[in-house]
């Protein structure tokens, strides 16, 4: 149950509906369980007219000093008055249809409530855990698959709504009709009430142990439900290579199996679930039963000892008596088989919390602040110091030691085998990822001390994955920027020379690319993700191999525009090919995490190492 109390801010939040909620719950179930003793007045009434009732003058007690003050007031009412048998009749049924009207009316507000409240909270978890998985930072990413985020988000939120809803408002419904029922029967009758109840606390012992059953396998539900979910959505994601391998069979055959597991654990949990209604049905009849055959056995002592002249044993008990406890143990049936339900939601939600939580109450791995950066951020020098990068998840030591000094507005290549650390490079100059060590600075400033937002904000970015949404080109290449006017964007994609052919697409830039741009070619999402970056106009560009899908001559001409675009800003260009066109202050050639060679093309050129293999292997490919 820990794991709940995260919710109590929102309840707190809602306090005046979830009070209001419990007030009208109170409400509705008073005016419930007036009308059995009204009925049991009726009934009673009605034996005193029975032509063959010789009892008429004994004194029975049973409707007599009522605690409650409107069962009260009616029945002192009903005596006091000279009416016909039917009148009274009358008057207690039309009393009885106001009082269900009533109930009803406030059932109605409790809903309102207490459901509408639920609903509240739902949205302000979903956004909780929203923003809460926008702030945690890359390297949760790698170690969650998204279709585990999206069943937190979706279907664990709506097993969690269960609780602050239906549970809640059927917790205190429960509580709220026992307490009154058993009042109301001990009011009338102890010694019968004792009868009644003594069948129920086998049904105790069912609910403790049904219960730890369920949050048993409510755990394993859930887990395999993330399963499903995530491979679902990894083959709707490789749909593509899936069909080009001809995977479909085996995926399907993977995706049976999990969903069939899924299958078994639901059904063996609605097994033990569907346990609760035929015990409660069961031990309720047996209370019935208990109370027609003890309240018509007291009844007949009652008679006997009226008949001797002597004192009545229970003169509490009459055939109203028994009318009433039976109309209550109808009433308490629900409470006892929805006990079992609202305890199965309650396990559920628990279990589903818990797993919210360990995204929720996850810190992200990049501490951030809201510190705006204290230089001028027209031009930018990035320095960075000794810098060691581990991944946490395979433990690859993907930077060491690296140290470099790339003064503001300058051009930087960063060349090297795959795998050698280039775009790890990449990602800690963008903090996507914490360093273990050393010092990451833009103008002499260590990134750290300054909010993330601000840092990104200098960064124009074109990763080596593409990503595009499944929005119109327009507002892909508009992405992160506030430049949205037409001109722009139309500029942007000239100079990613993309413009020509986003002219020939259906509806131009209106034309929606579909899910990760899957109507697009591989060149053209990258284009198009070069606009997006020339648009953003930041003082550092990265951009990570962003030509490697395009043909040589676009290349060129992106290269000529890109030349242009590049000045006066400080630039890394991480690429496998020598673009001696660019005119780079610095190349820097990376292996295995280091920086093993450094310095503009004739330097490196005349070291003879691994930047002039790899030139003269260009070289020797474009003959
Ligand atoms: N998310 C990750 N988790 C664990 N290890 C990673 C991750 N990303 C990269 N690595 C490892 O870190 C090392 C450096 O990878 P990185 O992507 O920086 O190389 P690269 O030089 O950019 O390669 P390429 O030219 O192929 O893009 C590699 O050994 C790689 O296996």
């Amino acid at each position: 149950m820990k794991h709940l109390r995260t919710l109590n801010k929102y309840f707190w939040k809602y306090r005046v509906r979830l009070i209001s909620g419990l007030f009208f719950i109170v409400l509705s179930n008073y005016f419930n369980v007036i009308a059995p003793k009204l009925t049991a007045y009726i009934v009673d009434k009605v034996q005193t007219f029975l032509p063959s009732q010789n009892n008429a003058n004994v004194q029975f007690t049973a409707h007599k000093n009522q605690t409650d003050y409107l069962v009260n007031s009616i029945i002192g009412q009903l005596e006091q008055s000279d009416w016909t048998f039917s009148k009274v009749v009358s008057a207690c049924a039309i009393i009885i249809l106001i009082l269900a009207i009533l109930r009803g009316l406030f059932m109605f507000f409790m809903r309102q409530t207490i459901i509408v409240m639920s609903r509240h909270i739902e949205y302000d978890l979903k956004n909780d855990i929203y923003k809460q998985y926008q702030a945690l930072d890359a390297s949760f990413y790698k170690k969650h698959a998204v279709g585990d985020l999206m069943n937190r988000i979706s279907e664990d939120v709506s097993r969690v709504r269960m609780y602050f809803g239906p549970a809640i408002m059927q917790t205190i419904n429960i509580l709220t009709i026992i307490i009154f029922c058993l009042y109301n029967m001990f009011q009338k009758s102890a010694v019968l009430t004792w009868y009644v109840l003594a069948p129920l606390p086998v049904l105790a012992v069912i609910i403790y142990f049904v219960n730890a059953i369920i949050s048993r396998k409510s755990e394993k539900i859930q887990a395999l439900l993330s399963d499903v979910t995530t491979n679902a959505q990894q083959s709707y994601s490789g749909i593509r290579v899936i069909k080009s391998y001809v995977q479909e069979h085996f995926i399907k055959e993977k995706f049976n199996e999990q969903s069939n597991q899924y299958r078994q654990s639901a059904l063996s949990l609605a097994k033990v679930e569907a346990l609760y209604f035929p015990a409660n049905v069961l031990l309720i009849g047996i209370s019935t039963l208990v109370a027609l055959l003890v309240g018509a056995l007291f009844y007949h002592k009652n008679l006997a000892a009226a008949g001797a002249g002597l004192v009545m044993p229970h003169p509490e008990i009459t055939p109203g008596t028994i009318a009433e406890f039976i109309l209550y143990l109808t009433m308490l049936s629900f409470p006892f088989s929805a006990i079992g339900w609202v305890t199965s939601i309650v396990q559920r939600a628990v279990v589903s919390q818990r797993r919210i939580n360990e995204f929720l109450l996850e810190k992200p791995g990049i501490a951030d602040n809201d510190i705006k950066p204290q230089f001028d951020t027209g031009s930018v020098a990035v320095s960075l110091k000794n810098v060691d990068y581990i991944y946490e998840n395979t433990g690859i030591h993907a930077l060491k030691n690296v140290s470099l000094e790339i003064p503001a507005k300058s051009r930087v290549a960063i060349l090297g085998k795959t795998g050698s650390g280039k775009s790890t490079l990449a990602n800690v100059i963008m903090r996507q990822y914490e360093i273990n060590d050393g010092t990451i600075l833009f103008n002499d400033k260590d990134i750290t001390n300054y909010g993330l937002q601000y840092h990104r904000q200098l960064i124009s970015n074109v990763p080596q994955e593409v990503f595009l949404f499944s929005d119109t080109v327009r507002q892909n290449i508009a992405f992160g920027s506030d430049r949205i006017n037409d001109d722009d964007v139309i500029a942007a994609a000239k100079n990613a020379v993309i413009h020509e052919e986003i002219l020939k697409f259906q509806n131009g830039y209106d034309t929606v690319v579909g899910e990760r741009g899957v109507t697009l070619s591989g060149g053209q999402k990258q284009r198009i993700s070069i606009a997006r970056a020339i648009l953003k106009e930041a003082p550092v560009v990265i951009f990570d191999d962003c030509l490697s899908a395009v043909d040589a001559k676009t290349e060129q001409a992106i290269i000529k525009n890109l030349d242009e675009y590049l000045t006066g800003k400080t630039a890394f260009i991480i690429t496998h090919r020598i673009f001696s066109s660019l005119n780079f202050d610095e190349i820097i050639v990376m292996n295995e995490g280091q920086i093993v060679e450094r310095g503009n093309h004739e330097t490196l050129l005349a070291l003879n190492g691994e930047y002039a293999r790899m030139y003269h292997q260009q070289v020797t490919d474009a003959r």
